[in-house]
């Protein structure tokens, strides 16, 4: 059962929904913040949160037979994608699972788990791209679509998070071509920066080259060889 809470601010609705799943939430729950004051995005990055864009958590919890957690964020991916699409914009999705526009990121998604807990945390670029990511932002406004009221937004969201999550459990393929589908194409020019920066083998550059059967990311190199890759950050070049 679906089930949207709202604060008016906390420091991040990851953490708060952590602490919830801790004290036994169930499955279906939504904590959304109207402004963030510790936002956290990906590898330790923050997150700004100001009001006027969505920030959300989600709690999902893993039962025997599911697919790879981690491809949680497919599912997330795809359901911000159809929502998006709903309110006019087109975005491509980028592996592991950004949402972009023209290259600009519009969303955010971090997953944190504990035991079978898992936390799928969402951000949208509504009404404003906050800068300081080091890479170009768009949001949903700066399309000339409107600011979606995050509240409304959210609603949708969770019908369609909820939807693809039924499709997932039953098995993780769907998710993956719909994915695909919504990704840029397969050739598509790649530099991934692996998360152990300093290692002396840490960045790739290569050509997309879809994603295995677990939604891993294969980057076809130079020498013609497949990286199959984890975990990174892709950019696109
Ligand atoms: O770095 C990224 O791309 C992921 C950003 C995820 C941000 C969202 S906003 C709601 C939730 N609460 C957080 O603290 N982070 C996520």
């Amino acid at each position: 059962m679906i089930d949207i809470r709202t604060v008016p601010s906390t420091a991040s609705t990851n953490a708060d929904m952590l602490a919830l799943a801790a004290a036994g939430a169930g499955e279906g729950l939504w904590l959304r913040a109207v402004e963030q004051t510790a936002g956290r995005g990906r590898q330790g990055r923050a997150w700004v949160s100001p009001p006027g864009n969505l920030y959300a958590s989600n709690l999902v919890r893993l039962r025997p037979g599911d697919p790879n957690p981690a491809t949680l964020a497919m599912v997330a991916a795809v359901a911000l994608d159809e929502v998006l699409r709903a309110y006019g914009a087109t975005p491509t999705i980028k592996w592991p699972n950004d949402l972009l526009i023209e290259g600009a990121k519009l969303t955010g998604i971090l997953l944190e788990r504990s035991g079978d807990a898992v936390v799928v945390g969402i951000g949208v670029n509504l009404a404003h791209s906050p800068e300081g990511l080091g890479r170009a932002v768009t949001s949903v406004a700066a399309q000339g679509l409107g600011a979606p009221d995050p509240e409304l937004f959210l609603r949708d969201l969770a019908e369609a998070f909820a939807r693809w999550l039924a499709v997932w459990r039953s098995g993780l393929e769907p998710v993956r071509r719909r994915w695909l589908e919504r990704a840029h194409p397969p050739g598509t020019a790649l530099s991934v920066r692996l998360p152990d920066q300093a290692a002396i083998d840490g960045l790739f550059d290569g050509l997309f080259d879809g994603l295995d059967a677990d939604g891993a990311l294969r980057l076809r190199l130079a020498s013609g060889e497949v990286q199959v890759i984890h975990a990174g950050d892709v950019f696109l070049i």
